[in-house]
């Protein structure tokens, strides 16, 4: 696919099937991440990749930190949040590994860290892996946080959900850049 048709028709795939990426469309999906715009290339990044058991694992973090809140949850929405992660055959955990630069707030190392997660969404799509980025109340949970080992001044960005689209992405809606983009100063 020319590069900027994947720029410009790029979706994501809500409902994702096995098999999970190759090897290879791995190899391209890091390597797109690691090509993120980065101030002072401090590589504010790291990424887990999650499978396999793996995802049950994850699954079992989620109940855990919804269990410290509501220890009274119910079973069906246990484990209805248990099974989460098993809606993809593979996660990429993007933490964005932020470190204290006096040049480098951060916040930039954050939008780094997002823009490598959207990079990887362009090199899925490129290669039609279907990919989906969320994020969620257990993005943000201190026991998520512990169980996934995301230190103080780290940041999890968003599970990338990836495998084989369910269904073939159907095209975006055409949006006017005029709606968006505006000449300044204005007449
Ligand atoms: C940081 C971030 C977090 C997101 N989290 C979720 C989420 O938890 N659940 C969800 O349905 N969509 C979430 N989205 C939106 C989807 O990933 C997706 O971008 C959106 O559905 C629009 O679809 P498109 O990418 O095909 O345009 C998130 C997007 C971003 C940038």
């Amino acid at each position: 696919m020319h590069a900027l048709d994947v720029l410009h028709q790029r979706v994501s795939s809500p409902k994702l099937t096995e098999p999970a990426p190759t090897d290879v469309q791995r190899d391209a999906i890091y390597r797109a991440a690691l090509r993120a715009a980065d101030h002072g290339l401090m590589q504010p990044w790291r990424f887990l990749v999650i499978e396999d058991e793996g995802l049950d694992r994850l699954g079992d973090l989620f109940v855990q930190a919804m269990l410290k809140d509501t220890p009274d949850t119910p079973e069906p929405d246990q484990q209805s949040l248990r099974a989460k992660p098993r809606r993809a055959p593979l996660i990429l955990v993007a933490i964005a590994a932020c470190r204290q630069n006096p040049k480098v707030p951060h916040v930039e190392q954050l939008i780094s860290a997002g823009a490598a997660v959207q990079n990887m969404l362009n090199a899925a799509f490129a290669q039609g892996v279907g990919a989906f980025w969320r994020t969620g109340a257990m993005t943000y949970h201190p026991v998520v946080k512990e169980g996934l080992g995301v230190g103080e001044l780290e940041q999890i960005v968003g599970f990338l959900y990836l495998g084989t689209p369910a269904k073939p992405p159907q095209p975006p809606k055409s949006v006017n850049p005029e709606t968006f983009f505006h000449p300044w100063p204005g007449q």
